[in-house]
């Protein structure tokens, strides 16, 4: 375990890092910085001149004329400079921001395509939190960090220029001014890293404001909210974590507090030596006026620049843990296979086995196997129905057959080869499946049919449309197949109900057309006929092809060649339909229990079929 209180980076690295990203995203955002330093500090360097200069000659009488030009001229010098100034700010401005934009796209696609066990892991989650929380404004590392660049830069031009006016005073004070400047550096920076060795205290405090404040804001939750009075609930929560989080900004602050107080002591120190030393020179060797305001000022400015190095690399120093945090996060191993994977081609038209050879299977922190021991073979075109009472482990069956994870025990094959081999990616091309929570897109019908931008085939979409039931709505809609789903982003965009979006999320596995098909539980909110309804019409559409139906309502599936019913993590009982109710055991008992309940209680609909 790496130490929190340093990232896995220096701020070299880091610096390196941000260069490299500039340039590829905004070639212009270092170069303007560098000519931001430059004219920010010529701009220093001529204020601390124009007092002294204009006194010199002042004390040379130079003609009046000669005044009123250098006037005139450093006027202008410091117009030009002022101007360029805040021209060049306000060019950078765009590019550090795009700069940041491109960070957080690779944030956005590595949170898309990581191994699915990564979004299920705790530590990296909060690592992407960490991760986006220093994207997420202008103030955060990874565009602050182009400002504080810029600020040392400016430190540094000045430093030079002033340590170079300073050559003619006593060098014991230039080591006087540096030796205290730094000391204080080095005590502000112990203290500075508090903030960074709680981050996991924040990023709590935060994870579960955000939490709050989806569950308040999302429609979702709206009627839930209303009917079970869950505002009071859940701002007694946010009231809770506030005060959590005000403890914590509390302790950070009293530790800044203490770094604060000792660099002020040491400034107080540093100063009152430089200006004891000053204060000396001119009563014994007699400076004269614009030769003690040029040093006078010098020193003070001098302290000024040397400080502004160390405290700007003192807030580079935190920039970069949080850049640090960032590289973490999207360098967050892949425990599956991608782009290093074999390659694997889904092709329709061939016939896919998929076995599972002793497979077991336990989440990260359990206790006990959610699956244990499960050997089976799916053959090609056969469709296998998995079903069982809920917790029975139907959803991490189908996960582990579908790829998103990894057995603990033993492994999953098609045909033969373990799948760990393949490029996980492609493996997922051999699916189309239906998962209990839709992921209904905020776009066209056609693009969530298509599940694509460009490149769509509107004749395939409207027979997919056409075969799952749904033409006639898709026609009554105002755009037709254009016509926008949801209204978090279009104002125009329509509202599907379930059964509706059901038959949508239909067509869009029609449309993949992927040789094995896997439904899990996607009709849980039907009624039982339309569920039945839509499983057949599944059935049908994918005749011939190797198909998964997990459902908990018995009768759903019974047209499948096999039934596997799960109890426990095991499979407790296999075979038809009939076979199962012939052998009256679990499958038969729960059948008859569930037949019993939509005849007497829900409805006929069971009895009807
Ligand atoms: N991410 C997870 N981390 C830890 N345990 C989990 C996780 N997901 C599921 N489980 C546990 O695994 C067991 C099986 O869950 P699973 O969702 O596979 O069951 P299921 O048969 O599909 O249930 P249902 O019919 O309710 O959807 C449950 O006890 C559940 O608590």
């Amino acid at each position: 375990m790496k130490n929190q209180n340093k990232g896995a980076y220096n701020i070299w690295q880091n610096t390196a890092f941000m260069l490299k990203t500039a340039w590829k995203t905004r070639k212009s955002v270092p170069v303007l910085g560098v000519l931001l330093a430059a004219a920010t500090a010529g701009q220093s360097v001529a204020e601390l001149l124009v007092g002294p200069v204009l006194l010199m000659e002042v004390e040379e009488k130079v003609p009046l004329t000669s005044l009123i030009l250098s006037i005139l001229g450093f006027t202008l010098i410091l117009f030009i400079l002022a101007g360029l100034g805040a021209w060049l700010k306000d060019g950078g401005f765009i590019g550090r921001i795009a700069v940041r934009m491109n960070l957080l796209r690779q944030i956005d696609s590595k949170v898309a395509g990581t191994s699915y066990p990564n979004t299920l892991d705790t530590k990296f989650i909060n690592s992407q939190s960490k991760a986006l929380k220093s994207t997420s404004a202008n103030r955060e590392a990874t565009e602050a960090i182009w400002t504080t660049w810029t600020d040392i830069l400016t430190n540094i031009f000045g430093f030079i220029v002033y340590l170079t006016l300073l050559s003619g005073l006593h060098p014991l004070l230039t080591v006087v001014v540096i030796a205290t400047t730094a000391a204080g550096y080095c005590v502000n920076k112990r203290f500075n890293s508090w903030g960074y060795r709680h981050r996991e205290e924040e990023s709590a405090c935060h994870e579960r404001l955000a939490y709050i404040h989806r569950v308040s804001t999302r429609r979702s939750y709206a009627k839930d909210i209303r009917v079970f009075g869950l505002r009071d609930w859940l701002e007694d929560v946010w009231d809770k974590t506030m005060g959590l989080y005000r403890a914590f900004v509390a302790r950070r602050e009293a530790a800044y507090l203490w770094g604060n107080a000792v660099d002020l002591v040491l400034t107080f120190a540093r100063n009152g030596i430089a200006y004891a030393y000053l204060i000396t020179l001119t009563l014994t060797q007699g400076l004269a006026a614009s030769e003690f305001l040029l040093y006078f000022n010098a020193v003070s400015g001098f302290t000024q620049w040397v400080t502004g190095i160390l405290e700007k690399f003192s807030q580079l120093h935190l920039q970069s843990l949080d850049i640090s945090a960032l590289r973490e996060f999207l360098e967050w191993p892949e425990p599956f296979k991608f782009d290093d994977g074999e390659p694997l081609e889904a092709d329709p038209e061939k016939s896919y086995e998929l076995c599972l050879d002793d497979v077991s299977y336990r989440y990260p922190g359990s206790e006990k196997d959610t699956l244990s021991h499960i050997s089976l073979t799916i053959h090609p075109g056969e469709k296998v129905a998995i079903v069982g009472l809920n917790g029975a482990g139907k959803t991490t069956l189908v996960r582990l057959i579908c790829g998103f994870l990894d057995p603990t025990q033993g492994q999953v094959l098609l045909n033969g080869r373990d799948i760990r081999k393949y490029d996980r990616r492609d493996y997922y091309r051999m699916f189309c499946a239906v998962f209990q929570d839709f992921s209904l897109l905020e776009a066209s019908v056609a693009q969530n049919v298509a599940q694509r931008v460009d490149g769509i085939n509107t004749d395939k979409v409207w027979k997919c449309i056409d075969q799952a039931g749904l033409t006639q709505v898709v026609r009554d809609l105002p755009l037709g197949i254009d016509t926008p789903v949801g209204r978090q982003v279009f104002e125009n965009g329509v509202e599907l109900s379930g059964g509706q979006t059901q038959r949508l999320m239909l067509a869009r596995a029609l449309y993949k057309d992927a040789p094995i098909l896997a439904l899990d539980e996607p009709t849980a909110a039907l009624d039982p006929i339309a569920e039945n309804d839509i499983y057949m019409k599944y059935s049908k559409m994918t005749h011939g092809r190797t198909s998964l139906f997990i459902s908990h309502r018995l009768a759903s599936t019974r047209f499948c060649h096999r039934i596997l019913f799960l109890e426990h993590g095991k499979i407790a009982e296999e075979g038809s339909h009939e076979a199962l109710m012939d052998a009256g055991g679990a499958y038969a008992r729960l059948f008859e229990i569930q037949s019993r309940y939509y005849q007497e209680g829900g409805g006929t609909h069971e009895s009807g079929k």
